[in-house]
């Protein structure tokens, strides 16, 4: 693995190998970017297929969470860990062990929770650090959030390519039915979207069915179903050269990140076969809004107003896409950069004055 090359391509500042005995402990923090702020992303345990594998995870989804922070207009960087193992085996002391890591850190690195973590975990890690989100829920936690701003994002993305603002009857495939999931299905239902749903785990299809009438389908028929919208709201990795081309939905907007199997060939071959791609990082910054807006003293008005900013920022990024002729996730990730470049451009003026302040006197 060429280690410094990955990291120096994707323009990572920095990234922690925690290892430890006793406990037995693997864990990657992934720095990005922090010249917005310090570096917020949840922490997610999984048992990963190889070391190489989490690395990758780690820096894609750090990576991600600086465009998703410059994006939603949210003063932080981007960071993300991934534990390794399997979540069946954490421990409390894995979790303590994990929070003295990044405590480590200074508050470079401000986690939370992600897949396979608890708030009760979050909680136990908040006993080494203070550098962590969501532990209290004053807002009811992320996931209610992020549904309802992928909701929004959703329907940016069927105005633009269906032109319509109408729900009723739209189809929509949603793929799992989590927190997440859970929540984006009640606003489509309320708006009178008709819902096709599926789950590994048939609780969850089955109460979905029970209160939103949707119809199940297998996990592996969910691609290919004739509907008006894709929504993957479970895993990453689902956009690939298997999947795609099975495809018929013109829209795909769901809350998954990383959804992009290979960003560039396989964001090409949604334009090339004409299907609006949401971009994750974008569609789904309600859960790192909520956080932020925990973080810093929740004010529901203010959090509500960055959540519909979601709507127009992807109006925005479509139309960029569209005008440019290149894909919606090159579009996303450029107005990002721009807007880091003018954080630091800022930054290097107001440096300089206070600088020159300082020799002439003046304070
Ligand atoms: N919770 C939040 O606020 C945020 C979540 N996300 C992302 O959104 C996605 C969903 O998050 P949550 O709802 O919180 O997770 P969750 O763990 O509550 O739900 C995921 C659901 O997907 C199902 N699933 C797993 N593999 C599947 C497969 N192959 N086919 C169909 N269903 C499958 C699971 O059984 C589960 O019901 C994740 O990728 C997460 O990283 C992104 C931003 C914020
Ligand atoms: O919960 C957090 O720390 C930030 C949100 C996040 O990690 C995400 O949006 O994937």
């Amino acid at each position: 693995m060429n280690l410094f090359g990955n990291v120096t391509e994707m323009g990572h500042e920095q990234v922690l190998f925690c290892n430890g005995k006793d406990p037995d402990i693997k864990a990657i923090i992934a720095i990005h970017d922090t010249s917005l702020g310090p570096a917020m992303g949840a922490t997610r345990m999984l048992p990963y297929v190889n070391e190489e594998a989490a690395l990758k995870d780690a820096l894609r989804l750090s990576r991600g969470m600086t465009y998703k922070a410059a994006c939603a207009n949210i003063p932080v960087g981007g960071g993300k860990a991934v534990i390794i193992g399997n979540p069946k085996h954490k421990t409390d002391e894995l979790l303590y062990a994990y929070g003295r890591f990044v405590n480590s850190l200074n508050g470079r690195f401000i986690t939370g929770q992600d897949v396979n973590m608890t708030p009760e975990d979050v909680r136990k890690i908040s006993r080494e650090t203070n550098y962590v989100v969501g532990v209290e829920e004053k807002s009811g936690g992320p996931a209610p959030v992020t549904g309802w701003g992928v909701f929004l994002g959703l329907k940016a993305a069927v105005e633009f390519r269906l032109k319509t603002s109408d729900l009723t009857g739209l189809k929509v495939a949603v793929q799992g039915l989590g927190n997440v999931g859970t929540n984006l299905c009640r606003h489509l239902h309320e708006n009178g979207a008709k819902l096709f749903v599926t789950d590994i785990n048939p609780e969850r299809t089955e109460e979905i069915k029970r209160l939103f009438g949707a119809t199940i389908v297998e996990p592996d028929e969910i691609y290919g179903l004739d509907v008006d919208v894709f929504s993957p709201c479970a895993l990453g990795g689902i956009l690939n050269s298997e999947t795609i081309p099975q495809i018929k939905a013109s829209v795909i907007a769901g809350a998954a990140n990383n959804q992009l199997g290979e960003e560039k060939p396989d964001g090409m071959k949604l334009v090339e076969k004409s299907i609006l791609y949401a971009p994750d990082y974008v569609i789904n910054a309600g859960g790192l809004i909520n956080v932020y807006n925990e973080m810093i003293g929740y004010n529901e008005e203010k959090a509500f107003k960055q959540v519909r900013n979601i709507y127009n920022t992807l109006l925005e990024i479509f139309d960029r896409a569209d005008k440019q002729q290149i894909t919606t996730d090159d579009a996303s990730k450029q107005l990002a950069e721009e807007r880091i470049a003018n954080a630091k451009n800022l930054k290097k003026v107001l440096a300089t004055t206070a600088s020159a302040n300082g020799k002439n006197g003046k304070s």
